[in-house]
């Protein structure tokens, strides 16, 4: 039932002010993708710096390079880190070893994974497995997470993301994940704490039925 704020295509300091604005209303801190190309694994200590108690996941999606990879976000400060599903299933089992050995966690992308693949995936237990819709798609085929296949993955930990907005949130929790990402909808808001205490109240609501 956790809200993750994704942060992307800004610089580290707005990266912050925009947490600090949704902090209350959020449960996990995502350094994205693009910060993390931008800045580097800088971008991830410094934002955990500001939000030592949040936990914060670094979207690294990893799709090689296992290892080294995982251990750069670890060691700047991530409580989570994301591979790729498509990877090959080494790839993806020396991030689950390597997020082990650091007491850390690891989320599966599941962007254009097979459904041969996704049978793989699925003895990985201890993942959180994120259905993701992509940014390319979201803009080009105008693809939302509303019209993505409405049959719930097999796992235990599942997160959605891309282009997740308050109307989403009803088909959303009908698959009753562990986690939503939600970036642009908070994050380019005129009004980012309004927006982050809508989806809050929203979530909330939706998902035990009593209002917050
Ligand atoms: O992984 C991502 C981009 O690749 C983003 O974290 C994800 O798409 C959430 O952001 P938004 O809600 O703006 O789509």
């Amino acid at each position: 039932m956790k809200i993750q704020l994704a942060l992307d295509r800004m610089t580290i300091s707005e990266a912050i002010e925009t947490a600090k604005e949704a902090e209350q209303y959020v449960d996990l801190i995502e350094v994205g993708t693009s910060l993390i190309k931008e800045y580097g694994v800088e971008s991830i200590s410094e934002i955990k710096k500001e939000f030592p108690l949040k936990p914060v996941l670094a979207d690294m999606k990893t799709f090689d390079n296992a290892a080294y990879e995982f251990s750069i976000a670890f060691d700047a400060g991530a409580d989570m880190a994301t591979v790729m599903g498509a990877a090959p299933l080494v790839t993806i089992e020396t991030c689950l070893k390597v997020a082990e050995e650091n007491g850390k966690e690891v989320m599966i992308d599941l962007l254009n994974v097979s459904s041969e693949q996704m049978q793989r995936l699925l003895s990985y237990t201890s993942a959180v497995f994120c259905e993701h819709v992509s940014k390319d798609e979201q803009e080009s085929d105008n693809k939302t997470m509303e019209k993505q296949n409405k049959e719930r993955l097999p796992v235990d930990r599942l997160a959605l993301a891309g282009g997740i907005a308050l109307s989403s949130l009803p088909m959303a929790a009908e698959k009753n994940p562990e986690i939503i990402v939600v970036g642009s909808a908070i994050t380019k808001a005129a009004n980012i704490q309004e927006a982050a205490k809508q989806m809050y109240t929203a979530w909330k609501t939706i998902r035990t039925g009593e209002n917050v």
